[in-house]
């Protein structure tokens, strides 16, 4: 049998880094959950039960902790770039870092009128994306992005025009409560090194909240056709935002609430235009995903 390929790390490492602000007396606070993987001349561990050169995950996890503390963790895509680079600096046969790192929202309180000077608030499970891969004689590769985002609205979506059959029972609708819990992503073109991600560091920031406001302005205001029509003009508002974005990806869920239908109780007519209690399916669900480049 041959090895064809074999990666190893630590995964779901968490750790919250505070950052206390003298000139203002604030605090700001950043969770995160990173995951390493490391490649590299590292086979004798599975096929030969030699450990020689296996950088135990225990110390990724370590590694994770000390370069959380002497270098930046904001922002995602610097921090995940610089820990890879140093896992390919320290390990000369390692030829390839996959850093992935969560953040979770921290929104800071308003208290009184006033935004609190060390407290916050975990509106939602939504995440803050990054994949890194540093690879030994390769450019740096950044795919940025958002999970977790859950919307809804209650009118404005569509969905008539589709191919029907005898196995089509979905009737066609002008008007449906659409929800999708967001899963999208950006990728960067290609980094030189970490120095070129240090120096472009003010982008990422700027994309995240741009990808993220298009999202919900786009879901929220247009009067929607499909889930398909719909997330690849949120795709392109953000390749025209972003110019450092190459690929906007998109993977929606089709999160469905059903019309009930009440006629069985005297006549109760809650369907189409007086549909007003749902059912909301936890499953199936629909899924709809695109890949969308600038040509
Ligand atoms: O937006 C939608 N796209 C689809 O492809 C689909 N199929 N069923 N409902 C749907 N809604």
């Amino acid at each position: 049998a041959t090895l064809s390929h074999a990666r190893y790390g630590k995964a779901n490492v968490r750790l919250a880094k505070v950052h206390r602000h003298a000139e203002d007396n604030t605090q700001s606070i950043t969770e995160l959950t990173v995951r390493t993987l490391l490649e590299g001349d590292i086979a004798a561990s599975w096929t030969a039960a030699d450990n020689t050169n296996i950088v135990a995950t225990d110390t990724q996890k370590q590694t994770i902790y000390v370069i959380a503390k002497q270098h930046p963790v904001n922002p995602p895509e610097l921090f995940a770039s610089i820990l890879g680079q140093h896992f390919l600096d320290t390990y000369p046969w390692m030829t390839k870092a996959r850093v992935d790192v969560t953040v979770h929202r921290w929104t800071r309180m308003e208290v009184e009128g006033k935004m609190h000077p060390h407290s916050f608030l975990r509106d939602g499970v939504e995440m803050r994306e990054v994949e890194c891969e540093v690879i030994r004689g390769e450019e740096i590769r950044i795919r940025s992005g958002i999970k977790g985002l859950l919307v809804l609205k209650s009118t404005a979506s569509q969905f008539w025009g589709y191919h029907r059959d005898e196995y089509t029972r979905l009737p066609e609708t002008w008007d449906r409560i659409l929800s999708t819990e967001v899963e999208a992503g950006w990728r960067w073109k290609e980094f030189e090194n970490v120095e070129e991600v240090r120096k472009e560091e003010g982008m990422f920031d700027g994309a995240w909240s741009d990808a993220r406001r298009i999202t919900l302005e786009t879901f929220a205001q247009e009067d929607s056709p499909s889930v398909q029509n719909t997330m690849f003009i949120m795709a392109e508002k953000i390749l025209a935002a972003v110019s450092g974005v190459e690929v906007v990806e998109y993977s929606l869920p089709n999160k469905h609430y059903f019309e009930i239908d009440l006629s069985w109780f005297n006549g109760l007519k809650n369907t189409g235009k007086d549909a007003e209690v749902y059912a909301p399916q936890s499953d199936p669900n629909g899924l709809i995903q695109c890949t969308v480049t600038r040509k």
